[in-house]
């Protein structure tokens, strides 16, 4: 859910997108002009702004300039501009001074709805590279790859080896793959190379490749030159660029489409790259990780994925096992989130019940790492007298988990629509609410799982 103030004085129309947008699940407030949008700009801090131009005590164009002014507290909030038909210049100027859209009025709103979609993408991608750069700067906050099963000790020195070797080549080395089950740390293990590294001062970027906007996926990586002359689409260093002579962790590779993963190969070996509409070289410096919870080769065998990037990728691959392969590490780990969480919730640290302790051992842990963590963040919240009992973890995993019999049995009473909304819940709650990996888990494009959540209202 997010929450809309929309400025705009034709009341007619402004109640219809209103309408429109909580029938979307959102919240959305109204001011009349921009007096009053000020104030409840500041009241409610919005997640989105949109904005008619013409208004009553002023131009709309004058209140985004002012927001993006520098040090202004909503700087970067997104804001969604809607010009009079016929208004090109209100357009251009909307897009010069930093709106992240414009719609040209009378505003459809199915285009508003899909506007809406992309600005919220593309300010999500925004929002986790300054995230990224605030926390490579945080060099205090180490990475905590918790585990002392054998497979985690010789992972931990694979990775050091590996740093070493990247830290006195760092023109020659070649990209590190780790592969593994979604939740099993993949991108733990990457933060932990950026923190053993020489680079460890240089920036870690996270390119979450499942998550770049479908349309802009090459602008996001590559970065863009000057493209429009009307000076509309500014020119901007793409995320690759940012990592500058850090760390760019790739994460969910296989999402990336054949075309892209062709120019990712291109730079990748030359060390180079061009933004898109430029012709000058920038040169690479980066360390690339890259991660998948894919079979690539097999991917490789259906088309879907480059055998030469494969085969480029295939070099140094670290493979990080599911949790239920190594058990021995479910005990130190449930210590560390309990410990985490009641410190987090300020509460008295719980003790693990035995019979819980011995169930998780039991458990198949689908969602690996993630789970587990989701599982006992709830049980700490809601355990009674500080121990957390089997009841209180609500393992959901049918197909092995202790009690399995019992819950399939359960599933054969559901009707079709009951066990794909059980499905949806599932892989939506293992996967923290992330829709893209949620839908990767459940072998479905986006667009699919959307429909079924919106089917579902979940
Ligand atoms: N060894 C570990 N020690 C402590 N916490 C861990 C460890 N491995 C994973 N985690 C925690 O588990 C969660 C999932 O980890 P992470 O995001 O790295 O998994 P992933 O394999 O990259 O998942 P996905 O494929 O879905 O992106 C994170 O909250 C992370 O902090």
């Amino acid at each position: 859910m997010l929450s809309f103030l929309l400025i705009e004085d034709e009341s007619l129309f402004a109640k219809s997108v209103k309408r429109r947008l909580e029938r979307e699940g959102h919240q959305a407030k109204i001011a009349e002009n921009i007096g009053s949008g000020k104030k409840l700009l500041q009241s409610e801090s919005p997640d989105i702004l949109l904005l008619d131009v013409r208004l009553p005590d002023g131009n709309g164009l004058d209140l985004l300039a002012e927001i993006r002014a520098d040090e202004h507290p909503l700087q970067s909030l997104p804001v969604i501009v809607m010009t009079a038909y016929g208004e090109l210049e209100d357009a251009v100027s909307a897009m010069k001074f930093g709106a992240s859209d414009y719609l040209k009025k009378p505003v459809d709103l199915d285009e508003l709805m899909l506007t809406i979609d992309k600005v919220v993408s593309n300010h999500t991608i925004r929002r986790q590279l300054q995230y990224a750069e605030q926390r490579a700067q945080k060099t205090h906050q180490p990475v905590n790859l918790i585990g002392s099963s054998q497979q985690i000790m010789t992972i931990r020195e694979q990775a050091k080896q590996l740093s070493e070797l990247m830290d006195k080549n760092k023109d020659t080395t070649p990209v590190v793959l780790i592969s593994g089950e979604t939740g099993s740390g993949k991108g733990v293990l990457a933060r932990y190379f950026h923190q053993i590294s020489q680079r460890h001062d240089r920036p870690f970027v996270h390119v979450d490749c499942a998550a770049l906007p479908e349309d802009s996926v090459e602008a996001e990586l590559f970065g863009q030159e000057n493209i429009a002359l009307d000076d509309s689409l500014k020119a901007r260093p793409g995320l690759i660029e940012v990592a500058e002579d850090g760390i760019l962790f790739l994460d969910e590779i296989a999402e990336l489409s054949l075309s892209t993963q062709t120019k990712l190969l291109n730079v990748i070996e030359r060390r180079q790259l061009r933004r898109l509409g430029s012709t000058k070289e920038i040169p690479v410096n980066s360390q690339v990780i890259v991660s998948t919870n894919r079979d690539l080769h097999q991917l490789v065998s259906m088309g879907e994925f480059r055998a030469d990037l494969y085969f480029r990728l295939n070099v140094v691959e670290i493979q990080l096992p599911p949790l239920r392969e190594r058990q021995q590490d479910i005990a130190e780990l449930a210590q560390f989130f309990i410990e985490q969480f009641a410190k987090r919730y300020s509460v008295e640290q719980p003790r693990l019940a035995y019979d819980a302790m011995r169930q998780m051992q039991q458990y198949d842990w689908p969602g690996n790492i993630r789970e587990l963590e989701n599982v006992l963040e709830r049980a700490v919240m809601l355990c009674q007298q500080s121990v957390i009992e089997f009841s209180d973890l609500s393992l959901k995993s049918f197909a092995t988990s202790a009690d399995g019999e019992q819950t399939l049995s359960e599933i054969e009473k559901m009707t079709m629509d009951e066990v794909e909304k059980y499905l949806l819940e599932n892989a939506l709650s293992r996967s923290s609410g992330n829709v893209s990996r949620a839908a990767r888990q459940l072998g479905l494009t986006r667009m699919a799982m959307r429909y079924r959540m919106e089917k579902y209202k979940l």
